[in-house]
């Protein structure tokens, strides 16, 4: 079955990923292509690693051109991507990479976006339980943000066997990708090479919200979350170190049942052997999720630590996942778990 696909924002980074893996995804025939300020560029010119693409011009992102394909991959910026899927008929598989559909709570998308709240669609973290039965054969997917993706799977395992407290600390390292491709002076050269520093800190980072509501139901009570990004100077990949304290009876050994229970079948999470403990770069490149976990007696925490690639799992692949469930193809389907290192 040839599925045909568009992708809306394409001369961006998620865009470029997305269309990456689609040009090894054996079911999908790459359709419109579309831009913003950039409609009329070849997309050699924009996204030079996209060979097969290269003389592909991208078009202006209008219903009329993203209309006549089976699935649509939305890569715009926040707040831009609910007016055009508003225009996309009911029998297109509309995958937003955008957070416009993320949050099921009103009143959080008003305090961290500030548009109208566009509605909720099916979570795009297969992982989470009960995630995979809401995507299969809908038509709305909202993707996941990245650092929600590895902070929910390093953390949801402990939770749903109720081995920690609700209140979570976590410190994620992530590349500069994660910002997208517009000019930025903080994210110059001069100004990242080098040098590592915090942002967002203090509960403003608005994937704040999107945490507490996937940890939240798999712990069966409100989970608080101290979220702290930092930015590093690499392009891609986020490094996420979540800790909360233990609950009492909490020992190594339940701690490392409960991740090895939860990911047992899971194709693109990898509990790595104990002692050995996630990198970046193993999961360059690839859906895979790497995770590693550890029980602290002395100061009762347990500490999960998670590694995945911003642009893939993080974003690109988590939504051909998605693509593929939604659509009833193998879900591993256009989709990797080998890294690019070193
Ligand atoms: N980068 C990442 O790691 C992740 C990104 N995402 C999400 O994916 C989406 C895209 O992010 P990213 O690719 O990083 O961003 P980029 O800035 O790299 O790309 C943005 C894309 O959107 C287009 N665009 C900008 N403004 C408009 C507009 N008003 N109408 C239509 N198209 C527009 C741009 O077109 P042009 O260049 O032609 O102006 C470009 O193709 C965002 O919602 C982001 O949050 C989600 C998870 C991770
Ligand atoms: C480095 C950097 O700025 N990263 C972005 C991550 C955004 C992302 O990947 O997810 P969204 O889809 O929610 O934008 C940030 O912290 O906002």
């Amino acid at each position: 079955m040839a599925v045909r696909v568009a992708v809306a924002g394409a001369s961006g980074y998620a865009g470029g990923e997305v269309l990456r893996l689609l040009l090894s995804h054996p079911e999908a025939e790459i359709g419109a292509l579309t831009g913003n300020s950039n409609a009329g560029q070849s997309l050699g010119s924009l996204q030079p690693h996209l060979g097969p693409l290269a003389g592909r011009t991208l078009e202006a992102t209008t219903p009329e051109v993203l209309a006549g394909h089976d699935v649509v991959f939305l890569a715009l910026p926040h707040g831009q991507s609910a007016a055009v899927a508003a225009q996309l008929g009911d029998d297109v598989l509309v995958i937003d990479m955008g957070a416009d559909h993320r949050l099921r709570d009103s009143a959080d998308w008003d305090r961290f976006y500030g548009a109208p709240h566009a509605g909720t669609w099916p979570y795009g973290l297969p992982e989470l339980p009960g995630a995979r039965a809401a995507l299969a054969g809908s038509k709305r997917v909202a993707v996941p943000g990245c650092f929600p993706t590895a902070v929910s799977l390093a953390l949801f395992p402990a939770y749903a066997e109720h081995l920690a407290e609700p209140e979570a600390v976590i410190v994620a390292a992530t590349g500069t990708s994660g910002a997208g491709k517009a000019l930025k002076t903080n994210l110059l050269g001069a100004e990242v090479m080098g040098s590592v520093t915090p942002y967002g800190v203090g509960g403003v980072h608005r994937h704040t919200p999107e945490m507490v509501q996937n940890l939240s139901p798999v712990a069966g009570r409100p989970v608080s979350v101290s979220f702290t990004p930092t930015l590093v100077p690499m392009a891609r990949g986020i490094l996420a170190t979540c800790s909360a304290k233990a609950l009492p009876g909490t020992t190594a050994e339940s701690l490392r049942a409960a991740y090895e229970k939860a990911y047992a079948d899971e194709p693109f999470v990898q509990l790595l052997p104990e002692g050995q403990w996630p990198a970046t770069k193993s999961v360059h490149g690839s859906n895979a999720v790497h995770i590693q976990v550890a029980h602290d007696p002395s100061a009762r925490r347990i500490i999960a630590v998670s590694a995945i690639d911003n642009l893939t799992k993080g974003t690109a692949g988590g939504a051909v996942q998605s693509m593929n469930i939604a659509l009833g193809l193998p879900e591993q389907l256009g989709l990797s778990t080998i890294g690019v290192a070193p």
